[in-house]
This record gives C-alpha cells, structure tokens and sequence, in this order.
C-alpha cells in the first residue's frame, strides 16, 4: 500500500478559543489576564483583557504563532507604534492626541499545546462601521469629514515612519468615545507596508490588493501600497459614508471592473462626484476633488502635503455644518446602481439545502492554489514556510497564467478546470453578487506576491530615490485618466466559468473557505460563523454519506 499523503499543511489557522481568566505572564513580568471574546478577525479571536490587580479593560488580539496577519501588526506596532514613540512625535509636533493605538504588549503564550501570539493595545468604543451601519449606511459629512481629519493626522505619522496603511476604511476606524467622530482612530496594520523601498513597478500577482471597492489605483495595477494611495482611498470612503454607496459597488467581485469604474470616476471629476453628492456644498465636493487631485498629482515614491489637506478637510467640515443646517431636509443622495440602505438588508442569509446539494456536485480538484490570503501575505520565513506546502501542479499552473493572464483571485476554490455551464456560472456569480450586496467589501482582499520577498522584517533597504513623475498616468482628450501600463490596465475581465461552485475539498477547509469571494464579503466575526456553520453541515453531510454503502462519492475522493 502506498504510504499515506500527508494532507496539505493549512496557510492560516482560526486561533483556538482561549478560556476566560487564562493568564499570560507577559515578557514583562506583567500578568494579563484573558476576558471575553468579543470580536473575530480574519483568522484571529479579539479578547478584552486585564492586567493582573487592575479594573482597566484592553483589547488582546490572538492567533496561533504560525499565521501570518498578526505577525505583520506585531512587527509594526513595535516598529512605529509603541508609546514612547508615538510621546515623542505629539511633543515634536504639538498635539495633545492623534488617532492611533499604541502597543502595551505582545509575545507567545501557549494553550492546549498550541503556541499562540498575542497583541495588546487599548480598547475602544465602538468602531465606525457599526456607527454607519446603525445610521443607516451614511454618515453626515461634517461627521464623515471629522473623521478623515483624525485619518489624515494618523496616516501623516504612519507616512513620516514610512509606512503606508493601506486599508483605510469604516471597519479600521475605532471610536475612543461613542459618538465623538473627533475621536477616531485607525487601527489594523495587517496590510501596512514599508515604503522606503517602493519602485513604481506593477506586478500583475499584486493586483487589487486591499478591500477592492476602496483600494487605491496604484493597487489595482499591481503596485505595493503608496502615501498618494492613502489618500485615495479616504476618498473613496468619504464617497461611501457621505452617500452611503459607491458607484462600483455592484462589481465588487470583479475587482478589473471596479479598476475600470474608479478611472472613469476620477476621470470625471468634480462633475462624477457632484452627480453623487448633490446635496453637499461645494466646499465639500471641493475638498474631495483635491484629494483626488493630490493623491494624482503627487509622485508614486512621494509623501503627500497633509497640512494642505486637512486644512481643506477642517474648512470643508465648518461648511458641511452650516450646509446641513440650510438643508436639513434633504435626504443623502444615492447611486441607484449601488446596494440598498443597509437598514433594509438581509443578514448573509446560510443557503439552502438544495442550493448547498448543487455546489456540492463537484468535479476532481485539480489544484489548490497559493493565491489570495485574507490578509496581506506576510513575506517573512515563516509565511514562505508555510507557502511552500501548497502544491500547485506545475503544469497546471503556468499554463493557465500564461493561457488566461486571469487574475488569480478569480480561480480560489473554484473547479474552472471544468468550467463548461454559463448557467451555473451565472448563478455564482449572481450569488457572489447578491453577497456582495449584503456587506459592501469590508474586507481586505490581497493577493499573494510570493515573488516579492520582502519581510516586514526587513531591515529598511537604502531609501528608494525614484522619483519618477506620475508619468504612467495622463489624461486623453476626453479627459479620462489613462495608464501607460497596457497589460494591467483594465485587463479584459476574463468570464471565469464554473462548472460548480465551492468544492466539497474547500468546504471541508475552513481556510479555503475563507478565500471564497463571497465569504470574504461577509463582515468580520460573520465569515467566521458562516465558515464553521458551512464546515459543520458539510461534515454532517458527510458522514451521512459515508454511512450509506451505495453512495458514489468518487468526486470527493479524487480530490484528496
Ligand atoms: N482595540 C479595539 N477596541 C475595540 N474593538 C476592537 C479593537 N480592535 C479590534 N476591535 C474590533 O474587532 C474587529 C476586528 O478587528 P481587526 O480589524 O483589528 O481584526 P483583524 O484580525 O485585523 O480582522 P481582519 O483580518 O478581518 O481585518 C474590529 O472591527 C472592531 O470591531
């Protein structure tokens, strides 16, 4: 008998459950003490936590030692975020605050023979999505506008210590006290990225990094995250909370689409934003125009002029207050192509039994590929480490990059091996749509780039003196934007089309599930239930087969 294949070696794990009132005897010689757990991440539990003889309350994010996500935070809380640091600047700059938590603690412990890592900052109120959520999908520009103040003054520190956050949106944003937007901080530095060695240089496999309704343009075309991409992507989300939609919100899954939307938009401007934001003074629109214009206008390598622009912002939030005075009854505006008011929305509703039956019926999985991570791929050792056990049939793969040139993340457990029914496509992609539509894109998308190789722990490499003009993009005589970068700009969006939907080999996975496009739509802690409860009935399902002898489940084996 042939020996037995060991199974492929998970990429990230969902950390086990740590009990209430475990204790840590942290590195430095404090005790905290674990609490409740009240929020999932992508593959991490967030508990509140305690120190040891001590009523106040923080927030412990934990996950097995072996995944990556929390591992870059760490690396970037004890590079730029640690307190004294962070002292210092506010003395350096006179300021009484800025947005962004500080680290109290991190380091491993272990539970049931699991190695855990864990992190400790300070705990919030209450997060921005939940406030846009509760108000209904939008936010009052003042608010929204107080709010970028707070991102700008933060994204200003996190750009002078050279790094570039990248995933600025609602679900970041923590609220120190309830209702108080001037409040707001920016948390989750899973995809930060180090910028000192930025080329302006696309790479196909890193297309559409981020949370793909709000990622920046150089993202879409495959650069790593910039300074201008920040700001771009705040305005994106000024666009979202003031409206309560984008206009690309529909396409969220094919993020080509979204590429293509978002250049006719900022083609367009200020008149696609007016024809958005119709109620809003022009101050308003103003303001957000020239953060289109600064982000465009400024260099791929280059750090933006923050006291320009939140200058802007401050005058733009004085006039949205004495607009929204004037205009009390007006109702926000809205895309009609884009999503419902979030009040009217279904919760992800857990499919049937018989739309569940439908994508069971797979075919052989042919490969499993290394391609998106939820979280942005970590390059360091232990993340290269743990890549290297996904195998990828060669043959398979390089012939379907060079065949399709399809975005990867388009192929995630999906059989396109077999792809032959449109109708069955079809319905996916409905379905993926109609997901899509529950939750807008709150969560980060990337694509693997193992090819990069470059650690969060990578000693700064001497910085990068490009300082090319933003030469790759101009303006055509219609006054759209264009790329002078053919092969990743609007890259025809390949039809992908599957024969069936999700494979029982990634059902059975809760990391693959996690890849699917629909299921990274859901919000935090959703996905998470939605995983297990997907996971769970399919175990059941399972076993009931395995009990009938008649059974031909010659599909699910071959896929072993
Ligand atoms: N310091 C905090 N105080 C209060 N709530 C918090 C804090 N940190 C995280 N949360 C809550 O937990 C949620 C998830 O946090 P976070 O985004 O940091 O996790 P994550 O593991 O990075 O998630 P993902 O992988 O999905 O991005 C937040 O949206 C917020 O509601």
């Amino acid at each position: 008998m042939p020996p037995k294949k060991a199974a492929p070696k998970k990429l990230h794990e969902l950390a086990p459950e740590v009990r209430v009132g475990f204790k840590i005897d942290d590195i430095s010689k404090k005790t905290f003490i674990v609490g409740k757990q009240f929020a999932t991440g992508g593959f991490g539990r967030i508990h509140t936590c305690t120190e040891g003889g001590k009523s106040q309350q923080m927030v412990m994010k934990i996950e097995p030692s072996t995944n990556g996500p929390l591992l870059t935070e760490v690396v970037v809380f004890n590079r730029i975020l640690k307190k004294d640091m962070i002292e210092n600047y506010k003395k350096a700059k006179k300021i009484q605050w800025i947005g962004l938590p500080h680290l109290i603690a991190n380091g491993y412990f272990t539970y049931n023979n699991d190695k855990m890592r864990y992190m400790i900052i300070p705990k919030y109120a209450t997060s921005l999505e939940a406030v846009r959520e509760a108000n209904g999908g939008s936010l009052s520009a003042k608010d929204s506008l107080t709010v970028a103040d707070c991102v700008l003054g933060a994204l200003e520190y996190l750009h002078d210590s050279d790094y570039a956050h990248a995933d600025v949106k609602a679900a970041n944003i923590l609220l120190e006290k309830p209702n108080d937007f001037s409040s707001a901080v920016l948390v989750d530095f899973g995809l930060a990225h180090r910028t000192t060695n930025n080329v302006d240089k696309p790479d196909k496999k890193r297309a559409h990094n981020g949370t793909c309704i709000f990622t920046s343009t150089d993202a879409h075309r495959g650069n790593n995250p910039s300074f201008r991409g920040d700001v771009e992507i705040l305005a994106y989300n000024l666009i979202m909370w003031i409206s309560g939609s984008l206009p690309w919100l529909s396409f969220e899954a094919s993020p080509d689409k979204v590429f293509d939307a978002k250049q006719k938009f900022v083609g367009g401007l200020p008149g696609t934003l007016q024809s958005i934001l119709t109620n809003q003074p022009a101050p308003v629109t103003g303001c957000i125009t020239t953060m289109f214009d600064i982000s465009r206008k400024t260099d791929y390598t280059h750090k933006v002029d923050m006291a320009k622009l939140r200058k802007k912002v401050t005058e733009a939030a004085q006039s949205a207050s004495t607009g929204a005075q004037k205009k009390s009854k007006m109702t926000p505006s809205r895309d009609t192509t884009t999503t419902p008011k979030r009040k009217t929305q279904r919760a992800p509703k857990v499919e049937s039994e018989d739309e569940e039956e439908e994508e069971i019926e797979v075919k052989p999985k042919k490969k499993v590929l290394k391609v998106q991570k939820s979280r942005k791929v970590v390059e360091d050792d232990e993340e290269e480490e743990e890549d290297k056990e996904v195998i990828i049939p060669k043959s398979t793969r390089s012939r379907k990059t060079k065949e399709e040139g399809t975005p990867r993340s388009f192929h995630l457990g999906m059989t396109s091996s077999t792809a032959t029914s449109d109708r069955v496509a079809k319905k996916i992609e409905m379905k993926y749509k109609r997901l899509a539509n529950n939750k807008p894109s709150l969560v980060p998308v990337t694509v693997a780039d193992a090819s990069s190789g470059e650690s969060p722990d990578d000693e700064p490499g001497p910085s990068s003196r490009v300082v090319k003009k933003r030469t790759s993009e101009e303006r055509d005589v219609k006054g759209e934007v264009q790329l002078k970068t053919p092969a990743l700009v609007s890259p025809a969006v390949k039809k992908t089309k599957y024969k069936s939907g999700i494979s029982s080999a990634t059902k059975a996975s809760p990391t693959e599930l996690r890849r699917v496009p629909g299921v990274r739509n859901f919000p935090k802690g959703r996905r998470s239930m939605i995983i297990k409860e997907t996971s769970a009935r399919y175990q059941e399902k399972r076993a009931t087969r395995n009990t009938k002898p008649t059974f031909d489940d010659s599909s699910c084996s071959s896929e072993v």
